[in-house]
């Protein structure tokens, strides 16, 4: 369990984070979303007691990070936003000397070294030098180290940082299969869609304040339930206006030159349906497509609207 208490971080006269409240239950997966200079890092060096909070609190595993710094690095595995690699170690040799500075016994060592090769997908570069592998691997071979102690508590800072689209994949496949290890995990990350797949919950720092948070589920649900229709036409508005005006389905019409974007909250086949009824009615569509849910969107529509009833 990760809880904090208006816990603030001041440089100077700046203040990077601010009363922040966290609360994040064991075995869920929290992710913190934020632009450059939200407050992702300091937030993350806090609770990893790599910096002194100015005032607040925070306690990870039953443990304060001021009055317990000891046992929070025992209770954790921090992968931070930048790291560097033994240059001489081979992949396994690495893992080892991580574990042998927690004191894990060897047999214990040599079955988890395994076990989190296999995961994070780096067995066939056991004997690989550290500083030979893709930045990518690099990432993946920190996640097992991070592991290598077994923590309860793991807490990655952009681990997805720098990487190219296919690392960014692979990494987030090791992430989902992480979930099995049911370890409560905080990572941060300045692309929320990155996090949907593996966090339950999201919050958005926002000038070192929580700006909003949201269960991925509810996201989700709200996401699959909804979607966004582009139909390209050359037809007048009000052509469309006559050919929508009686579709229970579309709850949200937005007009463009080019053609209408349509919230739509029908099955698939209600979908194909309303093509054919813009065809019947005299619409000239050219294209007719679902759009990406913008899940960034999304999530503020679901936090406002949450704001707005009231409800934390
Ligand atoms: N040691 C420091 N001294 C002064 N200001 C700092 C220090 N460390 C961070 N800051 C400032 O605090 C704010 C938050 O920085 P932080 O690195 O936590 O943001 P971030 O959300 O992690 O952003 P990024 O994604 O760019 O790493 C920024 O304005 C940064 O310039």
């Amino acid at each position: 369990m990760i809880q904090t208490q208006h816990l603030t971080k001041k440089f100077g006269r700046f203040t990077a984070v601010d009363k922040l409240n966290l609360y994040v239950p064991e075995g869920t997966v929290f992710g913190l979303v934020g632009e450059n200079g939200a407050g992702k890092t300091t937030t993350l060096s806090m609770l990893a007691t790599l910096s002194t909070p100015t005032s607040g609190k925070a306690v990870i595993n039953g443990y304060d990070v001021v009055r317990h710094p000891s046992d929070v690095r025992r209770s954790i595995g921090f992968m931070p936003d930048s790291f560097g690699v033994y240059d001489d170690l081979s992949v396994d040799e690495y893992l080892e000397f991580y574990a042998d500075c927690y004191a894990v016994p060897r047999a214990v060592m040599q079955k988890r070294r395994q076990d989190l090769l296999e995961r994070v997908q780096l067995v066939d570069k056991r004997h690989t030098y550290v500083n030979a592998l893709s930045r990518g691997m690099q990432q993946r071979l920190e996640i097992a180290r991070c592991l290598m102690h077994n923590p309860p508590v793991l807490i990655l800072d952009e681990p997805a940082s720098g990487l190219d689209p296919r690392s960014r994949i692979e990494l987030r496949s090791v992430l989902k299969e992480l979930k099995a290890l049911k370890k409560t995990v905080v990572i941060s990350s300045h692309i929320l869609y990155e996090l949907a797949e593996f966090a339950d919950e999201i919050g958005i720092l926002r000038r070192g304040q929580i700006a909003a948070v949201a269960s991925v589920s509810v996201m989700l649900q709200h996401s699959s339930s909804q979607r966004t229709l582009w139909i390209a036409t050359k037809s007048s508005q009000h052509v469309l206006e006559q050919a929508l005006r009686d579709v229970p389905e579309v709850s949200s019409v937005t007009y463009f030159p080019e053609g209408v974007e349509v919230i739509y909250q029908g099955t698939l086949e209600e979908q194909s349906e309303l093509l054919l009824k813009l065809l019947r009615r005299g619409v000239r569509v050219s294209q007719f497509a679902e759009r990406p849910t913008d899940i960034e969107a999304l999530f503020l529509r679901l936090t406002s609207e949450r704001e707005e009833g009231g409800s934390a």
